[in-house]
C-alpha cells in the first residue's frame, strides 16, 4: 500500500494465520478458495474467464494488471470464474481502444473480489513453500476485518482435492460453435467449410479452444460434462474432443472416467483431449494423476515435444498432474515439462487418441501448439 492510503480495505487470511492487508477493489465481502499464482503479462481478463479457475484466487506476479480494462470479445466464458484476485498495483484508469469497461466496475458486476497493494513476490514466495494455501479474501470499504474468523474460514475451505467443480461450470444444454479464430497461425488456411463432425464435451471449456477446432475443420457440438457414450454417439461424430476444467481430476472423472473408457473400448473414433480433458483420458487409460506442490499457471512454460525435439513455449494453468510413472503399457509420453519435468502429454500407440496438459489455443509461443489442433483434423481425414 502506498502511504497516502492508510487504512486497509481489503485483506488475505491464509490458513497459516499470515495476514496480507491492501485495498479492496471489485466486490465487496468475503470469499474462501485455493490461491495460485499466474505469472502472464497478458491476459488477465481470460485468466479470470477462465472456467478452469473455478475454486482459485489467483494471484498475478506482473504488477501492472487492469491497464487494458476489458472487453467482452476476451471473455474464455460468460462469467470470470475465478474466485478473486491479488495484485500488487491498484488498477489505473485503463487506456486501450478496445476496453468496454474498467476491471474494477466488471469484477463487481460479477461478484469477484480483489485486493490491490500486496507485496505479491513475499505471497508468490509463500504459495511455493507451501503450497498452494487455503484462504480467505475479505473486502469492507470500512476497513473492519474479523482476523480470527477469516483465519478459521482459510482452515475451514477443503481444498481442490476430491472436487468435482466441473459440473458447476458445463454448458446446462448442448449447442453448436461455429466461430473460428481471429488470427491465422502462419502457415495455417482458414477452413471455410467443416470437414469433421467433433462432439466437444464441456468441462469447462475456453471459447478459444472453440474457436481453433472451427478453425481446424471441425464442426462442434458442445455437450455438457455429464455426457453419456449414447449421448455422445448419439451425434455420430468423426471424433471427440474433451475440454479443459476445473478441480480435481480423479472426481470428474467418478463420472467422465466410464464414458472415455466406452469410447476407448467400444470405438476407434479420434480422441483430443486439452488439461483436464488430458488428465482425464490418462486416468481411463489406467494411469493416476497426483495433486502439485504450487501447479503451473503462466504463458511461458517451455514445454518439449519428445517426438520431434522441439520446445513451445506454451500457456499453463493446472495444480494436477498425470504420473508419467503410471502410465501403462501401449502410452506414451509425448511432451514434457522443461520447467519440472512433469508430464505434458500422452498418446496411445496406434491408435488416433492423445492429449496435451497445456493450452495449445492460448498461443503465447504464439504459434507453436496449433499443430495439435492440425492433427486432431489430420486423424480425422485418416480415420
Ligand atoms: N486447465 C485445466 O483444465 C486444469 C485441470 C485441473 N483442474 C488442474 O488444475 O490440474
Amino acid at each position: 500500500m502506498s502511504a497516502a492510503q492508510t487504512k486497509p480495505t481489503a485483506c488475505l487470511a491464509l490458513a497459516d494465520g499470515t495476514i496480507f492487508y491492501g485495498h479492496g477493489f471489485g466486490a465487496t465481502g468475503q470469499t474462501t478458495a485455493e490461491l495460485c499464482f499466474n505469472t502472464a503479462m497478458t491476459g488477465y481478463q481470460e485468466i479470470m474467464t477462465d472456467p478452469s479457475y473455478a475454486g482459485q484466487i489467483v494471484t498475478f506476479t506482473f504488477p501492472h494488471i487492469g491497464n487494458t480494462g476489458v472487453t467482452p470479445e476476451d471473455d474464455e466464458t460468460g462469467d470470470p470464474v475465478a474466485a478473486g484476485m491479488v495484485v500488487k498495483w491498484m488498477p489505473t484508469q485503463s487506456s486501450n481502444w478496445r476496453a468496454a469497461q474498467e476491471l474494477s466496475d466488471w469484477l463487481r458486476a460479477r461478484g469477484r473480489i480483489a485486493i490491490g497493494g500486496v507485496d505479491t513476490r513475499r505471497l508468490t514466495r509463500a504459495i511455493r513453500q507451501q503450497g498452494a494455501p487455503h484462504v480467505a479474501l475479505a473486502h469492507d470499504p470500512e476497513g473492519n476485518f474479523d482476523l480470527e474468523a477469516l483465519v478459521a474460514a482459510a482452515r475451514g475451505f477443503s481444498g481442490l482435492e476430491g472436487l468435482d467443480l466441473a459440473k458447476d461450470v458445463t454448458c446446462a444444454q448442448s449447442y453448436q460453435w461455429n466461430e473460428m479464430r481471429w488470427a491465422w497461425p502462419e502457415g495455417y488456411a482458414p477452413q471455410t467449410a467443416p470437414k469433421h463432425k467433433v462432439v466437444a464435451v464441456d468441462y469447462g471449456a475456453k471459447r478459444n479452444i472453440l474457436r481453433c477446432l472451427a478453425s481446424a475443420g471441425c464442426d462442434v457440438t458442445v455437450l455438457p460434462a455429464s455426457a453419456t457414450y449414447d449421448d455422445v454417439m448419439a451425434h455420430n461424430p468423426d471424433g471427440v474432443f474433451l475440454s479443459n476444467g476445473p478441480g480435481d481430476p480423479a472426481a470428474t472423472g467418478a463420472y467422465a472416467v466410464p464414458m472415455i473408457r466406452d469410447l476407448l473400448d467400444k470405438t476407434q473414433l479420434p480422441i483430443f483431449g486439452i488439461c483436464l480433458g488430458h488428465q482425464m483420458l490418462a486416468l481411463a487409460l489406467g494411469a493416476k494423476t497426483i495433486k502439485m506442490n504450487h501447479g503451473h499457471h503462466g504463458a511461458n512454460h517451455p514445454v518439449k515435444d519428445k517426438e520431434t525435439g522441439k520446445v513451445e513455449i506454451t500457456s499453463m494453468n493446472h495444480g494436477f498432474a498425470v504420473d508419467t510413472q503410471t502410465l501403462p503399457e501401449g502410452v506414451t509420453e509425448t511432451h514434457v515439462s522443461l520447467f519440472d519435468g512433469s508430464n505434458c502429454g500422452i498418446r496411445v500407440a496406434d491408435r488416433p487418441v492423445f492429449s496435451v496438459q497445456h493450452h495449445p489455443e492460448a498461443s503465447p509461443g504464439p504459434q507453436d501448439s496449433f499443430y495439435l489442433f492440425e492433427r486432431f483434423a489430420k486423424s480425422m481425414d485418416a480415420a
